[in-house]
C-alpha cells in the first residue's frame, strides 16, 4: 500500500470519533503521534522558511555594497511595507479554525525571528517595561525584537534620532483621552519618519501577586488614566479600597512584589512581566477604548497598498487659511482621515496642523494634493506614508 499523505492521514483522524475506540488511550497517542508529525514538518519548513529570509539579507548587503561610495548606507533589513502584505495574505487565504487574527500573530512572531536573523533589531518604547507601548511595541514588532523602555517620549525621538536604536514607539492618541501633544511636538523638532501605526485595544485587568492577601485589600495602584477607565468597576467592586495613582502601569505592576496588601490595574504584558496573577480581566467601563502608537524611524517606506500619509503644516496667520489647505485634498479626491492643531512654538498665536489622508505619497493623487498645499502654506512636512495598522 502506498504512504498516506499529510493530508489523506488528516482526514481519516478527523473523520473518526473518539467513541469509535475501544480504547481512547490508543487513540489519544495515535492524535499525538500526528501532531507530532506534523510539528516535524512545520518545523522544517520554518527553518526554510528562514534561510530564505537570509538569503534576502544578503542581497541587501550585496546591493548596498554595489551601490556608488557616496550612497552607500547601512542595509535597511526591516521592512514594515512587506511584512503588512505578508500578514494580510495570510488572513486572506486562512480557512480556520484557527482565526484570522490569531494565524496572522503566529506569523508575526515567525517573521519577527526572521528578521532577527537577518539582523537585530533594537527598539526604543516609552516605558517602563510593562506599559501599553511596551505592548504595542512587541505587537508590531514581535517577541524576538530587543525592546528598550525609555523615560520619556523625548529620549524616544533621541535614541532614534542617534542612531542607538533603529526605530522607537510612541503613544499618539488614545479613543477616550484624544492626542498625546508630547508625541506631535516631537516631530516639530525632529527630521524622523513616521514609518508605521499600531491600534491596541486597551483592556484592563486587576492583578495580584501570590502573597497578595484579598481580604487585607488597601490600595489599588495604577496610572491615574487606567484608574479613569475603570472608576465604574472600582465603585462597584472595591468602592471602600484607596486608589494611588503612579507614574505608569508597569511601575503600579512592579510595586506588587513588595506589598501584600496591594493590587494593581495594567495590562497583560505588565501581568506577564511581573509574574502577577489576573483576579478579574476587562475590567474597564469602555472595551472598546482603543490607543494609537506611531513607529518612528529614518526610512522612507514603499508602498504597501494600504496605506496613509501624514504631514505638518505651518498655516498663514490669516481667516480661512485652513480651508483653503483642504481644498486640494477634496479635489484631488484624498479621504483626510484626522486632523490636529497643536501651537507653533516659539511663535505665540501661530498653529501648525497634522494631518493624516489615506494614500501613499507616490499616489498621483496624494501627491498632486501635496503640490497643491505647498504654496498655501508657510512650511509642509511630509512625515512619512507607511502600512495602515493591519493587526
Ligand atoms: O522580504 C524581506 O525583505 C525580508 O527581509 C523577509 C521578511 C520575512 O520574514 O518575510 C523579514 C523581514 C522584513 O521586515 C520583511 C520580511
Amino acid at each position: 500500500m502506498s504512504e498516506q499523505s499529510p493530508e489523506q492521514k488528516m482526514d481519516n483522524l478527523n473523520q473518526t470519533n473518539v467513541s469509535d475506540h475501544s480504547n481512547e488511550k490508543e487513540f489519544l497517542d495515535q492524535l499525538r503521534h500526528s501532531i507530532d508529525s506534523v510539528d516535524c514538518e512545520i518545523q522544517t519548513l520554518i527553518n526554510n522558511r528562514a534561510k530564505l529570509a537570509q538569503q534576502v539579507a544578503t542581497v541587501k548587503k550585496e546591493h548596498i555594497a554595489k551601490s556608488p561610495t557616496a550612497e552607500k548606507t547601512n542595509p535597511i533589513f526591516y521592512r514594515p511595507e512587506r511584512e503588512a502584505q505578508v500578514l494580510k495574505a495570510v488572513m486572506a487565504r486562512n480557512t480556520g479554525p484557527i482565526a484570522d487574527e490569531k494565524m496572522a500573530r503566529l506569523f508575526r512572531e515567525i517573521m519577527s525571528v526572521c528578521l532577527d536573523l537577518e539582523a537585530p533589531q533594537r527598539i526604543a518604547f516609552l516605558g517602563p517595561v510593562g506599559t501599553f507601548t511596551h505592548a504595542a511595541a512587541l505587537k508590531h514588532f514581535g517577541k524576538a525584537a530587543d525592546t528598550v523602555p525609555m523615560t520619556t517620549i523625548t529620549d524616544v525621538f533621541r535614541e532614534v534620532e542617534a542612531g542607538t536604536a533603529m526605530y522607537g514607539v510612541v503613544p499618539v492618541e488614545n479613543s477616550s483621552e484624544g492626542v498625546v501633544n508630547h508625541t506631535l511636538d516631537g516631530f516639530l523638532s525632529s527630521t524622523l519618519k513616521i514609518i508605521g501605526e499600531v491600534e491596541l485595544p486597551i483592556h484592563q485587568n486587576f492583578l495580584v501577586a501570590e502573597h497578595t492577601k484579598l481580604d487585607g485589600l488597601s490600595r489599588i495602584y495604577s496610572h491615574q488614566q487606567s484608574l479613569a477607565q475603570c472608576r465604574h468597576w472600582l465603585d462597584v467592586n472595591y468602592p471602600n479600597v484607596e486608589r494611588v495613582a503612579v507614574s505608569s502601569n508597569g511601575e503600579a505592576a512592579r510595586r506588587l512584589k513588595n506589598e501584600w496588601h496591594s493590587a494593581a490595574i495594567a495590562g497583560d504584558v505588565a501581568a506577564a512581566e511581573y509574574d502577577l496573577h489576573k483576579l478579574y480581566s476587562n475590567i474597564e467601563d469602555n472595551p472598546s477604548n482603543t490607543t494609537r502608537f506611531l513607529i518612528i524611524g529614518h526610512e522612507a517606506i514603499a508602498p504597501s497598498g494600504q496605506d496613509k500619509t501624514s504631514i505638518v503644516v505651518s498655516a498663514h496667520d490669516k481667516a480661512g487659511a485652513l480651508i483653503e489647505i483642504l481644498k486640494p485634498l477634496s479635489y484631488h479626491g484624498v479621504s483626510m482621515t484626522s486632523i490636529e492643531t497643536r501651537p507653533e512654538r516659539p511663535n505665540k498665536w501661530a498653529y501648525v496642523f497634522f494631518i493624516d489622508m489615506d494614500g501613499h505619497v507616490n499616489d498621483p493623487n496624494v501627491s498632486a494634493a501635496i503640490n497643491d498645499i505647498r504654496p498655501l502654506v508657510k512650511d509642509l512636512r511630509v512625515l512619512g506614508s507607511y502600512p495602515k495598522a493591519v493587526l
